[in-house]
């Protein structure tokens, strides 16, 4: 009977596939980026499924200490791996994707490197990188304490310099002022970039990066004057409790003045402190670094959650017709479709101003080397500001994609529970989304203060600079709605902040206000470089059309959540948001055939998706009911404690029946 039932749902997803009206191998390309793109992963992925060492189907199930030991079992493989294979940086980091394990090697090329990087003079980078190349250290990033972690300007460490011996004194001076949070410091790295506030010749510089050895590179013991440890388990079974998230303190600790990052700037021999002449918000540039690497990474979380939502949508029936004949997909339902396709195309947007993002910082990187910082302010709005929406939008989206799944989402095996747990707290590390958007608020009162100056503004935000047409205008349901909506929005919390007794306490009264402007700017920018891409040309058959439905999709989907604003704004009238809403149906029915093809053309193996739900050949129940007995209470059939606490009170019972 189950072989049955198994046979039938293979048969619909490849009925769903046969159906779909596209090339979904040029699709591939074009979700990868190129046909290079798409050969490595594909390697990358197999090369992860095929060995052993990298299993991770039982990883809900293990203690923490066993699978933090298993992560750093992962690690060293891959990195054996690696090296016997001389593999390159892409292909390096795309098998550390498929892994799929959060670890402290995250933290190592994530942060450290590129923190020594940013902020090490030439001299330290030669004297640090290799050592960390080579994993002959294993470093972290030591920012965030027990008492600020958003304030960074409120870090209590002091790094006190002394001229005597010529070195720094490290030192933790409050329980707040304990490091807490920087991952893979509790178990695992040998070194950290520690921020502390300078202190020379008697005066507080305020923030800077000391590079700080915690650990003997002989048997892993703290060294004098260190206290480390672990920060506890994390929400979720599994999940991100792979990392070793830590606690540090010093008690007066020496390090030489040269360890301190010195490229922003410098303290003499004699306890000078000298300004170079680069702009101090360089100090924040790793975190600029990791934001935009944390926005392509939305993409992938989010697509993950569809594929496996989008599949099981095909296999799952419920109900049937009024005649009884046979049930129906649930991926055929209205409202499952009205909750779902959006998603979708949330993730092909969110791929695509990754891709946008990647290039910014590419630039903006190359702009900085000939001493050009004419774009670090955009770099900072769209990499805070990207990060926050698209992460609190995955965020909500695979919780969402757990109730499409209805029961069985709910099942370790789905792999939605786990995905979810590793996922959220990307909503707050890296910075906090409300603090991010409060950045990007910034920015925009201040372009919106520039305006009457004549200033033109730039980039991301040069459409402010057609203030006196979107201010008027009556907007067609396209781009111009999105401009109006967002410049708008700033321009109404301009004047209410200009009315308020001073400025900081209008930003504070304003705030909520603040928030909902930025987020509004943020998603003009996704729906934009959205258009940009489907106005490229996209070979492939009727790939372009596939892309330009869901790009309508997210726009209008988009428009349909944020009403309010809309019509609020004057941005559009209530017939213009009641015909989007319309439209928004017939897309839905043109989305419907093609829903499997375009989550296979996110090309993941059933090993990276980790879900018996979301499986390439919808073998769903079988692989449901097989799984459940891999539980470890199903190792025995009668519960270890039926002797202890299940007889006597069944025994118990027996006699009371009997009185
Ligand atoms: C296990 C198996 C593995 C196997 C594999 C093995 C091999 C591996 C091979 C390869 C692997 C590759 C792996 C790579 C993985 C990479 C992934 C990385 C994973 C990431 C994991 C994340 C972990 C989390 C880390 C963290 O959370 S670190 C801590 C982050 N903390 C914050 O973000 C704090 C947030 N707060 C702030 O950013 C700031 O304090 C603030 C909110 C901006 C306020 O600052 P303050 O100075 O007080 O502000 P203002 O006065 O408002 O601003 C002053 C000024 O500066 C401008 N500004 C602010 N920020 C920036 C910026 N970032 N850049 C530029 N400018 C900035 C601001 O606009 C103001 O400007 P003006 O003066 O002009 O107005
Ligand atoms: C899994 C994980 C990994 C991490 N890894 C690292 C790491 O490797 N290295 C490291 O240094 N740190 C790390 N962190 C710390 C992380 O960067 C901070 O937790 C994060 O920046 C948020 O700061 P906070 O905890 O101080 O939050 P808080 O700022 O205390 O936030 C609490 C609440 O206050 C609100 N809030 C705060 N300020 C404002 C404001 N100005 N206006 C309005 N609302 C405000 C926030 O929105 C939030 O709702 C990690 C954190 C997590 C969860």
């Amino acid at each position: 009977m189950a072989v049955d039932h198994a046979a039938a749902e293979v048969d619909h997803l490849a009925a769903e596939r046969a159906a779909a009206r596209f090339d979904v191998e040029a699709m591939k390309i074009a979700w990868a980026g190129s046909r290079h793109a798409v050969d490595v992963a594909d390697r990358m992925a197999r090369l992860v499924a095929s060995d052993p060492v990298f299993r991770k189907d039982n990883r809900t199930m293990l203690s923490r200490k066993d699978l933090f030991k298993d992560t750093l079992r992962k690690a060293a493989h891959a990195w054996k791996r690696i090296v016997e294979l001389r593999l390159t940086e892409e292909e390096a980091s795309l098998l550390r994707q498929y892994v799929d394990q959060p670890g402290y090697v995250d933290l190592h090329w994530g942060m450290f490197v590129p923190a020594i990087k940013g902020q090490g003079t030439e001299e330290q980078q030669k004297k640090w990188l290799p050592l960390a190349y080579k994993f002959q250290i294993i470093g972290c990033y030591a920012q965030t304490e027990l008492g600020h972690g958003s304030n960074v300007q409120g870090l209590e460490t002091t790094a006190t310099f002394d001229p005597m011996t010529d070195e720094f004194v490290i030192h933790s001076p409050t329980l707040t002022s304990s490091k807490w949070w920087p991952g893979g410091l509790g178990k695992a790295s040998t070194h950290a970039v520690v921020y502390a506030r300078l202190i020379t010749e008697g005066k507080d510089y305020g923030i800077h990066g000391f590079i700080v050895q915690l650990r003997s590179l002989e048997d892993h013991s703290p060294l004098p004057g260190v206290t480390l440890g672990d920060i506890g388990g994390k929400f979720g079974s599994g999940a991100y409790n792979s990392m070793d998230n830590g606690v540090l303190r010093f008690d007066h600790v020496r390090i030489p003045r040269d360890q301190m990052l010195m490229r922003l700037s410098q303290v003499t021999r004699e306890g000078k402190y000298v300004q170079s002449d680069v702009p101090k918000q360089l100090l924040y540039g790793t975190m600029v670094y990791v934001r935009q690497s944390i926005v392509a990474d939305a993409s992938k979380a989010l697509s993950r959650a569809v594929c496996i939502a989008v599949r099981y949508s095909a296999i799952r029936k419920q109900f049937g017709s009024q005649d009884g004949g046979p049930e129906t997909q649930v991926l055929n339902y209205r409202t499952q479709q009205s909750r779902l396709f959006p998603l979708l195309a949330s993730a092909y947007a969110f791929r695509f101003v990754g891709d946008w993002l990647n290039w910014l910082y590419t630039d903006v990187t190359q702009k900085l080397e000939v001493k050009d910082y004419s774009t670090l302010q955009e770099a900072h709005a769209c990499t805070a500001g990207l990060k926050a929406v698209t992460t609190s939008a995955t965020a909500d989206a695979i919780e969402e994609c757990r109730k499409l799944c209805g029961g069985h989402g709910y099942l370790n095996s789905s792999g939605l529970p786990e995905l979810f747990a590793v996922y959220v707290p990307a909503c707050t590390y890296e910075g906090d989304n409300v603090v991010l958007l409060l950045q990007v608020a910034r920015i925009l009162m201040k372009t919106v203060s520039q305006l009457t100056s004549g200033k033109q503004p730039v980039g991301t935000m040069a459409y402010m600079g057609k203030v006196q047409h979107l201010m008027q205008s009556k907007c067609a349901v396209k781009t111009e709605a999105f401009e109006a909506r967002a410049l708008r929005m700033a321009v109404n919390c301009a004047q209410n902040i200009g009315q308020a007794s001073n400025q900081e306490e209008g930003f504070y009264e304003r705030s909520p206000d603040l928030l909902e402007a930025a987020v509004a700017h943020i998603q003009l920018i996704i729906v934009t470089k959205f258009i940009e891409k489907v106005h490229q040309d996209i070979p492939g058959h009727g790939v372009k059309e596939q892309l330009q439905n869901l790009c309508n999709v997210y726009a209008l989907y988009t428009l349909h959540k944020h009403l309010g604003d809309f019509l609020a704004t004057g941005s559009l009238t209530p017939k213009q948001g009641a015909l989007a809403n319309e439209q928004l149906g017939k897309l839905y029915a043109q989305v419907r055939p093609n829903a499997v093809a375009l989550v296979d053309a996110f090309n993941y193996t059933d090993h990276y998706l980790g879900s018996v739900l979301g499986r390439y050949d919808g073998n769903v129940y079988p692989a449901l009911y097989e799984e459940a007995w891999k539980d470890p209470l199903n190792e025995t059939v009668v519960p270890e404690g039926y002797h202890e606490y299940l007889r006597p009170l069944l025994k118990q019972q027996l006699k009371l029946s009997r009185l």
